[in-house]
């Protein structure tokens, strides 16, 4: 039987109400009082007898009510803290001061793989891949945040923080640990590096050329194999990529992708294989986890293929042979499961005979090759390309610019964009920031001068430059005025926004055929 009993301020309930029970010769198992109310737990009483028993403690005075109760208040915190803890995706271990366990979590169980069988007050050494630390944290009193921890014997990765446990008088009693996989970490990282989703509906063409690489590269999403995508800067190499990726089966893994020409040679090995702790100077404590691990059950796209150093494409050969890496300072192999993406628009045909690229790597990197045509070569693409890119830069802008005027397009399909669609959106994107009505016009689209794209000079045609530095200046003036009067709507306004007088603005108005109503 459980009773709470409760009372106005009185002194000595526990003795009394302990004398009845045991004048009953009933035997107590626990009593707690907190504040007012005094909880007692008896051994089970037949129904009858419990109820002389709460008629008898009514009788005492200053008893306000008697009422019983399912658990004991200690009983029914200890079951919220095990729900609370049993919730949490995080293993939770406490020890005592010797390491002997004084509590586990389930997740810490799961994750551990723990016997069912109860450990709690065994030493947890031999359960444990992180014993080192909550040993240090016992022996120091200090605390290990994110310490990471590779469990050999089930080929797992933790995070584990350590923080000692110190009693009232500051004297240290134990540990507790907080434990989670790498997955949960992964997963985190995932949701907070997301990008918009892109799918093969992202991809905008025309052509037959790429109706059928679409429809090709749909069906290589439902493969593991490596892809090896060739085309000239901005031609959508990552958008292909990342489509691959969103309609295959690891979509709900990570897409992670590196610019191998970005990164310096060494530290791109430390990025895409990991290190140990203290395996080079400057390495980070607790080691780092490199970029094949992290895109662990996804998709690892190696952008521009064609510029890793000779060395480290025989380590990333390795990783496509054995499917598995050894990060830096290792001794032991980290199986991983990431499907490789590869990109490049070099020449790696020529770079095998002049030995700069590995022909073994090669062939393992080309298993299937997919070559996304430049732009000048697929022209029926342009105009549609030109119309999406419009109204998503309209769209950021938030302009009301809704057409290509025949001239501008005209201009578009005749010039051979280097950058390819990367290029093409630049100079729609400055379009639509520099026309002044509601159509991008001609002049409105400049090309960009002096590029080196694709490693060629384009040149640009006269047609394109202005006369001369009077005539720039003019169209700029004029462009600027034009955005303005988007905004302003009266010459007032428009005159004070560009800090001029209205007689000012009006003479330029006219001068440029501008006005309100077009
Ligand atoms: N067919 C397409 N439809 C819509 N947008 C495209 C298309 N092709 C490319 N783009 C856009 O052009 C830009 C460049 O594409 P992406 O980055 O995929 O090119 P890339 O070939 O990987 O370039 P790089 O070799 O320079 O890394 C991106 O903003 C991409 O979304």
């Amino acid at each position: 039987m459980k009773l709470q009993i409760e009372n106005r301020d009185r002194h000595g309930l526990v003795y009394d109400i302990a004398q009845i029970i045991l004048k009953n010769g009933i035997n107590i198992v626990s009593m707690e009082v907190i504040k007012n109310i005094t909880y007692l737990e008896t051994a089970a009483l037949p129904c009858d007898k419990e109820k002389f028993i709460i008629k008898e403690i009514k009788k005492l005075s200053n008893i306000t009510e008697v009422k019983k109760i399912a658990l004991m208040p200690r009983y029914k915190q200890y079951q919220q803290m095990q729900i609370v803890f049993n919730t949490i995706s995080e293993g939770v271990i406490a020890t005592d001061k010797e390491g002997n366990a004084a509590y586990i979590n389930k997740a810490a169980r799961q994750l551990l793989h723990l016997p069912e069988s109860n450990i709690i007050g065994k030493n947890v050494q031999k359960l444990v891949p992180f014993y080192g630390l909550l040993k240090k944290t016992l022996c120091t009193g200090n605390s290990f945040l994110n310490h990471e921890v590779f469990s050999r014997e089930s080929n797992v990765h933790y995070l584990v923080n350590v923080q000692p446990v110190f009693d009232e008088t500051g004297e240290l009693f134990g540990c507790i640990a907080l434990i989670r996989s790498i997955d949960a970490v992964r997963k985190i990282y995932q949701k907070l590096t997301a990008q918009p989703v892109t799918n093969f509906d992202d991809i905008i063409y025309q052509s037959d050329i790429m109706h059928l690489l679409v429809k090709n590269a749909r069906q290589y999403a439902g493969s593991a194999s490596t892809i090896l995508i060739r085309g000239e800067t901005g031609c959508g190499k990552e958008l292909f990529a990342r489509a691959i990726h969103n309609a295959s089966p690891r979509l709900n893994n990570m897409f992670l992708a590196i610019n191998c020409t970005a990164i310096p040679d060494t530290l791109l090995e430390s990025e895409l294989f990991g290190y140990e702790e203290g395996s080079f100077t400057g390495a980070s404590k607790g080691g780092k986890l490199g970029l094949f691990e992290l895109a662990g059950g996804g998709t690892l796209f190696l952008d521009e293929i064609g510029d890793i150093s000779f060395a480290l494409q025989a380590k990333l050969l390795r990783v496509l042979q054995e499917h598995t890496v050894r990060r830096i300072g290792a001794t032991e192999e980290i199986p991983i499961d990431v499907r490789i993406i590869a990109a490049t628009n070099r020449d790696l045909e020529h770079m095998m005979q002049t030995e700069s690229f590995r022909s073994d790597l090669y062939y393992r990197l080309n298993v299937i090759p997919l070559y996304l045509p430049a732009l000048r070569e697929r022209r029926e693409d342009i105009e549609v390309l030109a119309r999406h890119l419009m109204k998503k830069a309209a769209a950021s802008i938030n302009t009301a610019i809704s057409d290509i005027d025949g001239a501008a397009m005209k201009k578009l399909m005749n010039y051979d964009f280097p950058g390819n669609i990367r290029e093409l959106g630049n100079i729609i994107e400055r379009a639509v920031n520099i026309a002044a009505g509601s159509k991008i016009m001609a002049e409105d689209i400049v090309f960009d001068f002096n590029r080196t794209a694709t490693g060629r000079q384009h040149a640009q045609t006269n047609e394109e430059l202005p006369e001369n530095l009077e005539a720039a200046m003019q169209l700029t003036e004029r462009n600027i005025i034009g955005r303005a009067m988007r905004k302003y709507k009266t010459s007032r306004k428009l005159g004070a926004a560009l800090g001029l007088s209205h007689t000012s603005i009006l003479r330029k108005m006219k001068k440029y055929k501008l006005s309100f109503e077009e």
